[in-house]
């Protein structure tokens, strides 16, 4: 299929970049890819990508529509160029030189699905995808996207494995959503600004694999035990919620496209030299003895610098990862059986 190069770096787009606070000789090249980028999340995530000064260079691909989506992004007038491709035999070109690819390739759920359920048709997807990765860009910040996260993120090691290229520092499932979903619920209910909220969520991402630890929320709001307890439901049943109100026209977009968009530009800015760069991701991890669990992580010059500890937990959170650990212990060991075939 047709290769869609659009060149959209303009003059004023520089003096943007300098308003926003950014001396450009201090601003390095960046080149970000993102695979599925025609699809449901593709697509917003791709335009705030767009938006990220961060971002010198935007890669669009999918197995269609990618040359519409690219033509129409690339009319933005922010610092990216922008470049569409579609079709395998332009996923090579795609990925060349990428810094960070952000995976969103791959099917949703419909309502009475699991994440489990997506397995099938997008552990295929992501296996390839991931082969791709390790001959063209073996040295990308992979950020995965695509469920069920719990199994995509061990195929991708595994696959990186087989290449000889696996770094775990480089590897990062996406739960960013889970923590963008604890924010908005515990500042709704405790009253407090939200912009103000933090709060770490750890274990997976799927149901009760995602434990949000409001004790360490902060700021401290007053909340009681049932109050908590049913914050910590709506938490884990929030992709549900959307799949529910959606009633089968897929699962999360625009809020995950948002949280794609933040987890993408953390690892922009840990490439870049922030040391101070805190996110939660699902990684390779010895913090519980599972091999892969979500928890605060700092970000650097190399992708993962530092896999960040638990902090102390409440007794319900306690309970809540022991409850965790066989369910997630169970879609890791199904991911790594799926690419070691
Ligand atoms: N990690 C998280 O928190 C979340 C993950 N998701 C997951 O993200 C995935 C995508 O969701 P949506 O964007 O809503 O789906 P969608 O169906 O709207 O878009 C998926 C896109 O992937 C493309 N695609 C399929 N096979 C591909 C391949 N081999 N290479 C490149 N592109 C390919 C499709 O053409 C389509 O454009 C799903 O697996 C969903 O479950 C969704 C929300 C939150
Ligand atoms: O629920 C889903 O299928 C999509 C997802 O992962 C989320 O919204 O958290």
């Amino acid at each position: 299929m047709m290769l869609r190069s659009i060149k959209s770096l303009t003059a004023s787009s520089s003096s943007h970049i300098l308003r926003r606070g950014y001396a450009s000789e201090a601003v390095p090249d960046r080149k970000v890819a993102v695979l599925g980028a025609a699809g449901g999340i593709g697509q917003p995530l791709a335009l705030l990508m767009k938006l990220n000064p961060l971002v010198s260079s935007l890669a669009l691909y999918d197995i269609a529509n990618t040359p519409g989506v690219a033509a129409d992004i690339s009319h933005i007038n922010t610092r990216s160029e922008v470049y569409g491709y579609s079709g395998e035999a332009e996923l090579g070109k795609a990925l060349e030189g990428a810094d960070v690819v952000i995976i969103p390739a791959g099917v949703p759920r419909k309502p009475g699905m699991t994440r489990d359920d997506l397995f099938n048709i997008n552990a295929g997807i992501v296996k390839g995808l991931c082969e791709a990765i390790a001959k063209h860009c073996p040295h990308a910040l992979v950020n995965m996207i695509s469920n069920p996260v719990n199994s995509t993120v061990p195929i991708a090691a595994e696959i990186f494995k087989k290449a000889g290229t696996y770094d775990p520092k480089r590897l990062f499932g996406v739960t960013t959503l889970d923590v963008v979903r604890a924010k908005t619920f515990y500042a709704g209910k405790g009253k407090v600004p939200v912009a103000e909220v933090n709060v770490p969520v750890v274990g997976g991402h799927a149901g009760i694999t995602i434990l949000p630890l409001f004790s360490q929320a902060t700021p401290k709001a007053n909340l009681s035990d049932a109050e908590i307890t049913a914050l910590t439901k709506r938490t884990q049943d929030g992709g549900t919620e959307v799949v529910e109100a959606k009633a089968g026209k897929g699962s999360a977009t625009l809020s995950m496209a948002y949280a794609g968009a933040v987890f993408a530009d953390a690892c922009l800015k840990g490439l870049n030299g922030a040391s101070d760069v805190v996110e939660c991701s699902f990684v390779q991890s010895t913090i519980t003895e599972l091999p892969f669990f979500a928890s605060k992580v700092r970000l650097g010059k190399n992708g993962v610098e530092e896999v960040l500890g638990l902090g102390p937990l409440s007794d319900y959170e306690k309970e809540g990862l022991e409850k965790l650990k066989p369910e997630l212990q169970s879609s890791i060991e199904k991911g790594i059986k799926f690419a070691s075939q």
